[in-house]
């Protein structure tokens, strides 16, 4: 593996999957993988799970993680080819990115969607300079489209029930949630692409109308605007809200009476509650059903530090 910016990168994820649970039981295994390596984790966005997972599997890996608040404490980039820097940017990608790849053997990047140029967000504008000028494998901490460590994550935890499971595939639903703001599509693309590739579930889609995905993304999946139908039988509900693709970045209708609650979930098939976190609770979901037993999301959470380091160990293998 030389980068991982998306499911295409991922190559066979039931390996990825039997790598990471075996981290889960011997995290210090492979130790000697990544000694003497260093990765550098650059964060343009705030972050909890993803900035400490990511560092504590590097750590368990044998490599040096290094973490940079760019967009705190570095310098203003720029990311415009020819661009006149006579604002309030200061430094070029072009000119930055290139030192990144001296410093570090491999790069981790964040950096969350404008949700106002849909064309540069979904091109991987940002991103993909980090690649290109850096000329070392990158690992995307969430990008503008994807969030690939999180949907991981997401097939590891679901793959943690499969036995339990008596259907030949499981039912898992993917519903949208209202929220205050308007939020990035990235995670829910991602899961996804990720549960289509996989190809063990039964994936239905279920969101207001006018809050329908890229195609490129959900195509084979159910989609429907009923959330209750949605719900029934389900096994796996993942909540998450995100903004129109169609209108970009805007939010078309908050209908709180989208937010997951108890009631409605009790025609499903006893469901686990999957959310990548951070929550707002009573908005997306209500305390009840967060709080109860079926809400895997601390669990999944958890699981973050085994996609990661699924994920760097093979980037280490593959180093030239
Ligand atoms: N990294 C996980 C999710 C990040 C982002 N959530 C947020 O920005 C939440 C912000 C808030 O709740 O104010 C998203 O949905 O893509
Ligand atoms: N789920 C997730 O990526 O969380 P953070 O934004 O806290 O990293």
């Amino acid at each position: 593996m030389t980068n991982f910016l998306s499911v295409k990168d991922a190559g066979n994820i039931n390996e990825l999957i039997s790598s990471a649970n075996n981290f889960r039981i011997n995290p210090f295994s492979q130790q000697s993988l990544g000694r003497g390596k260093r990765i550098g984790l650059i964060f343009l966005n705030p972050s909890l799970r993803t900035r400490l997972s990511t560092q504590i599997a590097a750590q368990n890996l044998g490599m040096e993680p290094v973490v940079f608040n760019a967009s705190q404490d570095g310098w203003s980039l720029e990311f415009e080819e020819g661009a006149i820097m006579n604002g309030t940017s200061v430094e070029h990608i072009k000119d930055a990115a290139p030192i990144l790849g001296r410093y570090f053997d491999i790069l981790g990047v964040r950096t969350f969607p404008s949700l106002k140029n849909k064309e540069e967000d979904y091109n991987e504008y940002v991103l993909n300079q980090f690649v290109k000028y850096s000329g070392i494998p990158v690992v995307s901490l969430e990008s503008a489209t994807v969030h690939p460590l999180q949907s991981l994550t997401d097939v590891i935890t679901i793959n943690d029930y499969l036995p339990l499971q008596t259907k030949m595939k499981p039912k898992v639903v993917l519903t949208w949630a209202p929220h205050v703001k308007p939020l990035p599509q990235c995670v829910a693309n991602s899961f996804c692409e990720w549960i289509n590739a996989w190809d063990k579930c039964d994936f239905t889609i279920t969101h207001p109308a006018g809050y329908e995905l890229d195609k490129n993304f959900t195509k084979g999946a159910h989609v429907t605007n009923s959330q209750a139908q949605a719900l029934k039988d389900a096994d796996f509900v993942y909540v998450k809200n995100w903004s129109s693709y169609r209108d970009y970045g805007k939010i078309e209708d908050n209908d709180v009476n989208w937010m997951l609650t108890k009631e409605k979930l009790s025609p499903s098939n006893n469901a686990k509650i999957m959310h990548c976190l951070p929550v707002r609770r009573n908005v997306e979901l209500s305390d009840e059903v967060l709080d109860s037993p079926n809400s895997i999301v601390t669990e999944q959470a958890s699981n973050r530090v085994w996609a990661a380091q699924s994920v760097l160990a093979q980037i280490l293998k593959d180093l030239p």
